[in-house]
């Protein structure tokens, strides 16, 4: 288990992380979401005690990093796949690694095994592409087959394969029962590969929960309609408790009811006899709804909203134009 409690680490003026409590716990795969520059990579090398933090503090199973007697037996880590000297070899760097850690040489051969590399082991590491470079850092965290893992953007670049791969790699490695935490900025990955969250924008902690419960609560939905009618279904609509905003001003045929279900739009329309020639749901992609939570969060936000930001058509009020 992981556990940060008021976890804080300035850099001069600069609050990187602020004041974050939270913890992971063993048998699931748990996403640490946010988006860059919200303290996700500062936060992972307090854990690892590469960084020591201002405030508060993060124990690993119960103790300090810097407590652990063998620390690549009790938390593995990839935090920087190029980091090996691009002369050596896979198996040369695993069995230095190895060796300087007390661990048998016969878990090199394990290890490549697990993830893929043996037949490529004695090639110089320089050589790799980048898919097979976090295969040999995901190789080094498990060298010490310890009960903790945690992965910094563990799929940042790689193919879909590659991306594929290490998603079900670290569900298995869950299903063993270890606490596994993997880092990313992306919702919609971790959709597909988390089951509990821990999200943060600027160092402070957003939620802690659910990945299910994350992406319900942040994806709203709204409902299109299209009518040749727009402007009396519009006067209908908010005549009974609904809010409406046109998409654009182009299609002023078009209407977008948020927090609105097809059925009560369909049902009013028919009861005012407005012709329909469009009904439809729509829901916010994750990534929209993911910066909408984060937006004040995001560190070189342009100011806008994250959907504005990413060119979502712009809302005009109905009764606003009247
Ligand atoms: N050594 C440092 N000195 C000064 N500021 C730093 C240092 N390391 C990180 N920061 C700042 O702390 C904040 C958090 O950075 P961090 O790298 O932890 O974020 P992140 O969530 O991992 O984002 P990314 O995915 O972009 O790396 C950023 O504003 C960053 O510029």
């Amino acid at each position: 288990m992981i556990e940060a409690v008021g976890l804080t680490k300035r850099y001069g003026s600069k609050l990187a992380v602020d004041d974050l409590s939270f913890t992971v716990k063993p048998g699931k795969v748990t996403g640490f979401l946010g988006p860059n520059g919200a303290g996700k990579s500062t936060t992972m090398r307090m854990m690892l005690g590469l960084d020591r933090p201002t405030a508060g503090k993060v124990l690993i199973d119960g103790k300090h990093y810097t407590e652990l007697k063998n620390p690549l037996r009790t938390l593995g880590a990839l935090v920087d796949a190029k980091w090996v000297h691009p002369n050596r070899s896979a198996y040369a760097h695993l069995k230095w690694m190895a060796r300087s850690n007390g661990i048998p040489t016969k878990r090199v051969d394990e290890v490549l095994d697990i993830v893929g590399l043996s037949e490529v082991a004695r090639r110089r590491a320089g050589g790799f592409s980048l898919g097979m470079s976090q295969r040999l850092g995901i190789a080094t965290a498990l060298l010490g087959d310890p009960k903790i893992l945690m992965f910094d953007e563990p799929v940042n670049g790689l193919d879909p394969e590659g991306i594929h791969w290490i998603r079900r790699f670290m569900q298995r490695l869950a299903a063993e029962g270890r606490t596994v935490l993997v880092s990313s900025h992306l919702l919609s990955e971790m959709a597909q590969t988390a089951e509990e969250l821990v999200v943060v924008g600027r160092g402070k902690l957003i939620a802690q929960c659910s990945t299910q419960e994350f992406v319900e609560s942040s994806s709203s939905t709204s409902v299109k309609v299209r009518s040749p009618q727009a402007d009396q279904l519009g006067e209908v609509l908010t005549s009974n408790g609904f809010s409406v905003t046109r998409e654009n001003q182009q299609e002023r045929d078009t209407l977008l009811v948020p927090d609105g279900a097809t059925e009560q739009v369909g049902e009013l329309a028919a009861k005012y006899d407005c012709v329909l020639h469009e009904l439809t749901a729509q829901r916010a992609s994750l990534e929209e709804a993911f910066m909408q939570i984060t937006g004040q969060e995001v560190e070189f936000s342009t100011g806008k909203s994250g959907a504005e930001a990413s060119g979502s058509p712009g809302e005009a009020s109905v009764a606003a134009e009247k």
